[in-house]
């Protein structure tokens, strides 16, 4: 009898909680004690190169997510299990398999040539010299590296170091790969540049990758799945066209006329969403139906200058989403 292999996945995290115990001032002398749920129950799982645009609203509980998944911090309760292991316990054996890339910490050597610290990590994971060469070539052709390779770190621009840090978590070979806001602070050029380089390692499969942000044009780039987090909870777990589903986002039509019409057309589907430049531009909201009607209809009664069609806006619905939870 022949079975099918059960596949591993690469997270599998069930009521995952992290509570943390803080001190307030009550008073001039007295303090309370309080905890914050920052992680209040969370149940993910992750395919093996999958990627998933981990989203919320400041405080919503990413970060410390992230710092679980990753061994940095011992979850208060829920069950959690990383590339098959128990992060904290397992940390060493961990480390081998996931590669982190987080904004505020660096895992490069400050005053050393870019190069010296790719060499440096070869021996901390004792990588193959082979294995590491290869990688390296890609991510130095992939990732343009060679013009500041002999710079020290220190002297590195954003978006170089930000280039170098993505290799480093790269050399080992790691099979999950976690980045926090990987194109914050970085300009609109090296943001594309990099959100290119990523989308082409999640295409190929073979990593997973794990990412938070809050750069929306991130997410619609790079995730085909999305997890909503707010307040410590998944609020949404789905493709960015089913959140747009579930939260009524439209598609709007933009019609530009030459002259304003005496009265609007009656089209089943399509709604006046407004109405700008004395008449001159109408802007319709479709509700799920295709522009084509209401084009045709438009072109009929003549007058037509311009028309556009939008996608309904990211930005939006992940702003009506979080204050929806607030
Ligand atoms: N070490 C800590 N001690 C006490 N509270 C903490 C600690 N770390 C995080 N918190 C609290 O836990 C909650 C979640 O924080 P976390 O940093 O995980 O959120 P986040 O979603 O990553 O936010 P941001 O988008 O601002 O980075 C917040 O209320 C935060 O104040």
């Amino acid at each position: 009898m022949s079975r099918t292999p059960r596949v591993t996945p690469a997270i599998r995290a069930t009521g995952l909680r992290k509570d943390f115990t803080v001190k307030r001032k009550a008073g001039r002398l007295r303090r309370t004690t309080h905890t914050v749920a920052a992680v209040a129950g969370v149940d993910l799982t992750v395919g093996q190169g999958e990627t998933v645009g981990y989203i919320g609203p400041n405080g919503a509980g990413k970060s410390t997510t992230l710092k679980m998944m990753t061994g940095v911090l011992t979850p208060s309760g829920g069950e959690l299990s990383v590339c098959g292991v128990e992060p904290v316990p397992r940390r060493k054996q961990l480390a081998r398999r996931i590669g982190v890339v987080f904004g505020q910490r660096s895992q490069l050597w400050w005053d050393l040539p870019l190069r010296e610290s790719f060499r440096m990590l070869r021996y901390v994971y004792a990588v193959p010299e082979a294995e590491h060469a290869e990688r390296l070539a890609a991510c130095r052709e992939l990732l343009d590296l060679d013009a500041f390779l002999d710079t020290p770190v220190r002297q590195l621009s954003l978006g170089q170091r930000m280039r170098g840090e993505i290799t480093a978590a790269l050399l080992h070979g790691p099979r999950v790969l976690f980045l926090d806001e990987p194109t914050i602070g970085l300009d609109v050029v090296s943001k594309q540049a990099l959100r290119g380089f990523l989308a082409d390692l999640g295409a190929g499969g073979d990593v997973t990758i794990m990412l938070t942000t809050h750069d929306l044009a991130d997410i619609e780039r790079l995730c085909p799945r999305l997890v909503v987090v707010d307040h410590g909870r998944v609020v949404h777990d789905g493709t960015l066209a089913e959140l747009h589903a579930r939260h009524g986002s439209q598609r709007r039509v933009v019609v530009d006329l030459d002259t304003p019409y005496d009265e609007l057309p009656h089209v089943p589907g399509a709604k006046v969403d407004r109405v700008e430049d004395d008449g001159h531009r109408v802007v319709f909201a479709l509700d799920g139906v295709p522009a084509g009607g209401l084009i045709a209809r438009l072109a009929q009664q003549g007058g037509l200058r311009d028309v556009a069609v939008l996608e309904p806006d990211i930005e939006e619905v992940v702003a009506r989403l979080y204050a929806r939870g607030a």
